[in-house]
């Protein structure tokens, strides 16, 4: 699947995994919203969250998060082409945020929404190029693979109540 970020470029570059993804030729990044292309654009202040039912419309188009800072990451800065969609309950891997849910990174961001799209080969080769990377799909095994047997965000969102609970 085609993953593409719309890079704002105010964050650390140093700790940015965007930039890691573009260095591997794992994703394309995009220096405006006019030239970031038409798909599921993960964004954690979208109603509806991604499910299973929204891969044919990343597969046909792109798979697309933003990639800025958390400061700058309201929901304005979300005005993107697409079809928006948030990420059910999940949590970090990475060292800055490790342990919190929703905060994902980039790279976090784009491999749990293809661990839900079913295509956990890609999601695993993204995360290896970061040493936490494993991590993270270790840290939310269950939760990826029940929210992909979902059909749609209805399920999704029944289930991640499960958690939310606990
Ligand atoms: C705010 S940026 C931070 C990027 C970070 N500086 C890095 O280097 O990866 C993270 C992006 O991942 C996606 N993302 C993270 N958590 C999300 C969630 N809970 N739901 C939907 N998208 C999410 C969004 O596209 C968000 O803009």
């Amino acid at each position: 699947m085609d993953l593409h970020i719309r890079y704002e470029g105010d964050d650390d570059p140093q700790k940015c995994t965007a930039r890691k993804l573009a260095k591997f030729d794992r994703a394309e990044l995009h220096r405006s919203h006019r030239a970031t292309p038409y798909g599921i654009v993960l964004n954690p202040h979208a109603e509806q969250a991604l499910s299973p039912a929204d891969r044919l419309v990343a597969e046909d188009g792109a798979l697309v998060a933003l990639d800025c800072s958390w400061e700058s990451a309201g929901e304005a800065q979300f005005s993107l082409a697409g079809e928006h969609r948030a990420l059910p309950y999940l949590v970090a891997a990475n060292p800055v945020n490790f342990g919190r849910p929703m905060q994902l990174t980039t790279v976090e961001a784009l491999a749990a929404a293809l661990c839900i799209f079913g295509e956990r080969e890609q999601a695993e080769d993204i995360l290896s190029k970061f040493t936490w990377g494993e991590t993270f799909l270790e840290l939310n095994d269950e939760p990826l693979r029940r929210y992909a047997d979902c059909e749609d965000s209805g399920e999704i969102v029944d289930i991640q109540q499960e958690y939310l609970d606990r």
